[in-house]
């Protein structure tokens, strides 16, 4: 027999950060404080070592150029076909919708969430703004930044909606928009959570891929 306590010691998930573009170094100190190890993504190989994906705020254009230039589109479409849970935020949110209104003519999607989305659109009232908001799952109000940032027009009916945004209310008091959305593990924010320091949401992402892990 073996004497001694046997410590377990839980495995950090290791949560990927597509560093192709973006605002990857925020999302990385983020998902590290959500407990998770973050590990920045630019080749199939470090693709495979991942649980999870975050799809970073950038330009979505550019970012599915470069993907499609570094050979991920495909793995990547794959790997989340076959379950990986990804997080997008704002460019990360275009690439992955099944539809983008406004987008360019070359933009390419990863089709992992059944959604239509409107690239900048909330561009033509005001580039980029601040707001609270309350965000399914994440107790208390979160600071949202919206930086020439996507609203999501049309959902799947397996699609959960976590947050909406009154676009104008002076134009139409009912004009809610949705910013944050949920398909089983994949998890999409109009909006910056890696911008202003809080964690809450990544936890809730680091939390479904440890499950899942
Ligand atoms: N802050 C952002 O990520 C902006 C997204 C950008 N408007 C796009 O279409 O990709």
């Amino acid at each position: 027999m073996i004497a001694g306590k046997v410590t377990y010691v839980p495995q950090r998930p290791v949560v990927g950060v597509l560093a192709l573009q973006g605002d990857v170094r925020e999302h990385a100190a983020l998902l590290e404080r959500a407990g998770a190890r973050a590990l920045a993504v630019r080749r199939v190989s470090e693709l495979a070592e991942v649980d999870g994906l975050v799809l970073p705020g950038g330009e979505s254009t550019t970012m599915s150029r470069l993907l499609d230039s570094f050979a991920l589109l495909e793995p990547l479409r794959h790997r989340i076909r076959d379950g990986l849970p990804v997080f997008g935020s704002c460019a990360g949110m275009v690439l992955l919708a099944r539809q983008v209104l406004d987008g360019r003519p070359d933009q390419r999607q990863l089709d992992a969430l059944d959604v239509v989305v409107r690239r900048n659109a909330f561009g033509r009232q005001v580039d980029s703004f601040e707001t609270e908001l309350e965000v399914a799952g994440v107790e208390g109000r979160v600071q949202a930044v919206f930086i020439r940032a996507p609203w999501v027009e049309k959902v799947g009916h397996d699609v959960q909606v976590l947050a909406t945004v009154v676009d104008d209310p002076l134009a139409d008091p009912a004009a809610d928009r949705i910013v944050a959305v949920r398909q089983g593990r994949v998890f999409a924010t109009a909006f910056h959570p890696e911008l202003t320091g809080d964690e809450r949401i990544h936890r809730l992402f680091v939390r479904t891929v440890s499950e899942v892990a």
